[in-house]
């Protein structure tokens, strides 16, 4: 039995701190930083080396309450065809800032609903981004997808670009709970859908849930997880609800009564950890879980893998080009934030410039805690031989080590001089890489720990 009295004394019930899928966080980025310092990392880009490519299609026919992604409801394609028009514009933008010869080993089309987009906008898109930055020989193509908004036209003009995985969005099977989270979607649906996939040949499915929602037990989520591995996923991530409707407006919604407790969510996490782990799943990071043949459990196991903005990754490329209103982009050197409303990114581009207006360009003392929260949060570990081959001031890291140790004890070990966070202690993850964030004193408001 695991101490619950200790990991709540320790703050696991009451900490709210980010989830880490960048360092510094979002909230921290500042409007000094944004398309000057953007057109500057695009051409100092190494053409060697493959990027990687988000793009954000911010629209959905339905708006989950429970959702906290950035995205607009429409009932019309003709804002969607004017998005993809802007899209285009800021292809052409971004291309004429990379050196010649730069590939895009990875593509990634999240939401909001990219399933929205009828085949031939799959075909335009897809083309379009193709024209503007070459794929690579061994390119890969993931697409987040809404069961109760796609058909197999659309699957196959997806398979006919060349998805080669899925993400599909599940949440919980349970009617009440979906009645509570304003998202109706039935099995046979979901079903249907994976079938579907699996027969356009797509070998990679992720399916995403979440637990700590309106009216959840750890028996319905037993019952949903169930439905979950008949589906057979490669990967699953089981996201905890995160409750922000000073952010999401649409989360008003939501009954804060039906809301689990932060005793209960740590029990709905366990009872879906279990049944996952014992259908033979390998637990990633902190909320994901994959096949042991998957890529993401033998990045896992190779000590390869990496968390970038959509979560964990077997994706170790360095650059992130951010595409869409609101996307961000990763360098070497630091972040940059598109527009985050479709009117004021689609203003921007249509000035001619390029979509960045905020982000942070990271100091060298910034890289080196990015990776060491990078490591606790892949790896539970701090792999200072590692850090040290790629930092001089490694060792800076070492009182930091040494309040941690004091901070949380039974929870981590000092192993040589790396900091291990123990499996007890693994609940606590956040919450340790929180004490490696030097800017956690900049007041933003983040989601419950647990
Ligand atoms: C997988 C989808 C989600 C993404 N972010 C969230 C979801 C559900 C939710 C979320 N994002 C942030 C918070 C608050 C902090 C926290 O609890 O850790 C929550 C609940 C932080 C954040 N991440 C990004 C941004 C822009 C922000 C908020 C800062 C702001 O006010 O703008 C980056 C980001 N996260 C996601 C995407 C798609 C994205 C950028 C396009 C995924
Ligand atoms: C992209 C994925 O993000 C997850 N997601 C969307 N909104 C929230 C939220 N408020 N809290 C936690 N996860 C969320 C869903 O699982 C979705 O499928
Ligand atoms: N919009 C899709 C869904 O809800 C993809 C996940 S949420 C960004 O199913
Ligand atoms: S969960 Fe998916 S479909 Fe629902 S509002 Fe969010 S992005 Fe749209």
């Amino acid at each position: 039995m695991e101490n619950l009295d200790q990991l709540r004394a320790l703050g696991l019930f009451d900490s709210r701190v980010p989830r880490y899928t960048s360092y510094p966080t979002a909230p921290v980025f500042s409007p000094a930083v944004g398309a000057e310092f953007q057109a500057e990392c695009l051409e100092g880009l190494d053409p060697a080396k493959p990027v990687s490519v988000y793009v954000h299609i911010p629209f959905c026919e339905r708006l989950c309450w429970f959702c906290a992604c950035r995205t607009q409801g429409t009932r019309t394609l003709s804002p969607v065809e004017r998005y993809l028009d802007t899209i285009e514009a800021e292809l052409a933008q971004v291309a004429a800032h990379l050196p010649r010869g730069v590939r895009m080993g990875r593509l990634h089309w999240g939401g909001g609903t990219p399933t929205i987009l009828p085949p031939e906008l799959i075909h335009r898109l897809s083309q379009s981004l193709k024209a503007a930055i070459r794929p690579a020989e061994d390119f890969e193509f993931s697409v987040e997808i809404d069961p109760t908004m796609v058909d197999d036209a659309k699957i196959a003009a997806l398979g006919a670009e060349g998805m080669t995985r899925a993400s599909i969005g599940i949440q919980d099977f349970r009617d009440k709970v979906q009645k509570a989270i304003g998202r109706e979607q039935s099995f046979e649906a979901t079903d249907r859908c994976v079938r579907a996939l699996r027969a356009a040949g797509i070998a990679s499915l992720n399916t995403d849930l979440v637990y700590g929602l309106p009216h959840q037990t750890v028996e319905t989520v037993r019952a949903s997880v169930d439905k979950v591995l008949s589906l057979s996923p490669d990967r699953v991530a089981l996201f905890g609800y995160a409750h922000v409707p000073h952010m999401s407006k649409r989360q008003t919604l939501i009954d804060e009564a039906a809301l689990p407790g932060d005793l209960e969510r740590h029990q709905l996490f366990r009872a879906a950890s279990g049944m996952f782990r014992a259908a033979g799943l390998d637990p990633v990071g902190i909320d994901h879980f994959a096949r042991p043949d998957d890529g993401l459990a033998t990045a896992m196991r190779a000590g390869r893998l990496r968390r970038n903005f959509q979560g964990y990754t077997e994706d170790t490329c360095g650059t992130l080009i951010g595409i869409g209103a609101s996307s961000i982009s990763r360098f070497a050197g630091g972040y940059v934030q598109n527009a985050a409303a479709t009117g004021a990114y689609t203003q921007r581009i249509g000035a001619g410039t390029l979509a960045g207006y905020r982000g942070h360009s990271l100091t060298e003392t910034d890289k080196l805690h990015a990776r060491a929260i990078e490591m606790l949060m892949c790896d539970f570990r701090i792999d200072m031989a590692a850090l040290r081959a790629e930092f001089a001031d490694s060792d800076a890291l070492e009182p930091i080590h040494a309040t941690v140790a004091g901070k949380f004890p039974g929870m981590v070990a000092r192993e040589g001089r790396d900091l291990r966070i123990r499996d007890e202690g693994r609940p606590l993850t956040r919450i340790i890489a929180a004490e490696y964030d030097e800017f956690r004193s900049i007041g933003a408001t983040y989601s419950r720990a647990s």
